[in-house]
């Protein structure tokens, strides 16, 4: 099995408070990992490590067999780690094919000039237009993000991610703030993403991490109470205990 990301011993402390408490934590290549933990457990501080936003306290963090820990976001992205944010990040005034577009020209190095390089520029808005046809948008790639609907836009997000070429990919509760009904039908969009991009996402709901998740981390307190599949997971008396209560859906 090989791996996509690990981490050693990643710890975190804002003063006197320890929010990622050493964490060894591994992603196979190709894994469908889901985060769960009550809130304030760290879920975000792990993500922001991940990506280099927030600077570790001590330990290390291995992508694709190298060590990225000192490196800076823009540097771990071009290795191929890529993020989606827990509350929308895109521009509204922007039509979906014109943030996936110039994502794609970030990741070529044309944003500063892709308007002499007609040539470049077309293969871009190509594989942009490839990229929203994947993910179900073609039909609103032309429309302002803001008059689409909040599922929708999400599910733009991972466009713009997927436009970086990621190798593993960060979703923040990619769910958060859509209807029920709605997050089945992004999960189901996410699930269809390629088998060699490894997806780590955090999410709250454990119907739809038993549906979309191959294994689970439940992080307490900035460090690792279980790991395990779903069922496991949801049959662990101290996960129940310390986040599922008795609800078995929402923590
Ligand atoms: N910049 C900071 N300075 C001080 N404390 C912080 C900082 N960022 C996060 N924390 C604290 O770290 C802890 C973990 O926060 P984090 O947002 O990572 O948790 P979470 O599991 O993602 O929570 P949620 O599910 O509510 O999003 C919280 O107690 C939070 O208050």
């Amino acid at each position: 099995m090989s791996i996509a990301l690990t981490t050693a011993g990643l710890s975190k402390n804002y003063g006197a408070l320890q929010v990622t408490r050493a964490v060894d934590f591994s992603l196979p290549v190709g894994a469908r990992h889901a985060l769960i933990g009550p809130n304030g457990a760290g879920k975000t501080t792990f993500i922001n490590l991940l990506t280099g936003t927030v600077p570790a306290t001590s330990g290390s963090i291995t992508l694709l067999g190298e060590d990225i820990t000192g490196q800076r976001p823009d540097q771990r992205v071009k290795r191929g780690l890529a993020r989606t944010f827990q509350v929308t990040s895109l521009f509204p005034e922007l039509t979906p094919m014109q943030s996936v577009t110039l994502a794609v020209c970030e990741r070529l190095g044309l944003t500063a000039r892709w308007y002499k390089r007609t040539g470049e520029h077309r293969a871009a808005l190509d594989e942009a237009a490839e990229i929203l046809a994947r993910l179900h948008l073609g039909h609103v790639g032309h429309l302002l993000t803001r008059t689409l609907p909040y599922g929708q836009q999400r599910i733009v997000e991972v466009a713009v991610a997927l436009a970086l070429r990621p190798r593993v990919l960060l979703l923040d509760e990619p769910a958060a703030g859509i209807p029920s009904g709605e997050s089945a039908e992004l999960f189901e969009v996410i699930a269809e993403l390629p088998e060699d991009i490894s997806l780590l996402f955090i999410e709250h709901d454990m119907h739809l991490v038993s549906r979309f998740a191959s294994r689970v981390t439940v992080l307490v307190a900035g460090g690792i109470l279980a790991e395990g599949t779903p069922a496991e997971i949801m049959a662990n008396p101290e996960v129940r205990t310390v986040y599922l209560g008795n609800s078995e859906g929402h923590a």
